[in-house]
């Protein structure tokens, strides 16, 4: 994932001028409510597989990660692939600075298999300042992908999740619905 800490991970190329993304995708990639709930709307199953789960220090993030967030003496990082059914549709890792988790949002460091979406659209207190629209080159091909810097009670976190080629925005035919 781009701006990981793992080096051998290409970087997402994020674009300036969203207007060319074909609109049926900027329709996925601008999903304001729960990605995990539109997603079992396909019908699907939605399980969580946490791969990474750590704090880093400021200068382990990506450049243009750490751009986004507040200066903080740490930040907690959860890598994940979630699946519809037994396929990986996404991969998304998520970056929140100590200072996100206070009270009961220190919850968010104990999430394991539990979708963040079921955290996050819980309650009420959750805002969403931008979402950035990019796309990864990967071996799988061009991967769309998107950076949400959201807020819990005004305290910013930031998710960068990449939709992989079986998820349904990349195979649109199979989007209940459409
Ligand atoms: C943020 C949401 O949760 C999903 C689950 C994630 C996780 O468990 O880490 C990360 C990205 C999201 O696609 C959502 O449902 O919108």
């Amino acid at each position: 994932m781009s701006d990981s800490h793992s080096p051998e991970q290409s970087p997402i190329y994020w674009f300036d001028d969203p207007s060319h993304v074909p609109a049926d995708v900027a329709d996925w990639l601008m999903e304001m409510g729960s990605m995990t709930r539109r997603f079992e709307k396909q019908g699907v199953t939605v399980t969580v597989k946490p791969q990474n789960e750590c704090f880093v220090s400021r200068d382990e993030l990506g450049e243009s990660e750490a751009q986004q967030l507040p200066e903080s003496a740490r930040y907690w990082i959860r890598e994940i692939v979630l699946f519809g059914d037994a396929e990986p549709w996404l991969l998304g890792r998520t970056v929140i600075p100590e200072e996100t988790l206070t009270g009961p949002d220190l919850a968010l460091v104990d999430l394991g298999t539990v979708p963040l979406g079921r955290y996050l659209f819980s309650g009420n207190n959750l805002t969403r300042d931008y979402i950035h629209l990019g796309q990864l080159q990967s071996e799988q091909g061009d991967l769309w992908a998107r950076r949400s810097r959201l807020r819990l009670s005004d305290k910013p976190l930031l998710l960068t999740e990449v939709f992989l080629p079986d998820s349904p925005l990349h195979r649109p035919q199979n989007e209940v619905g459409q």
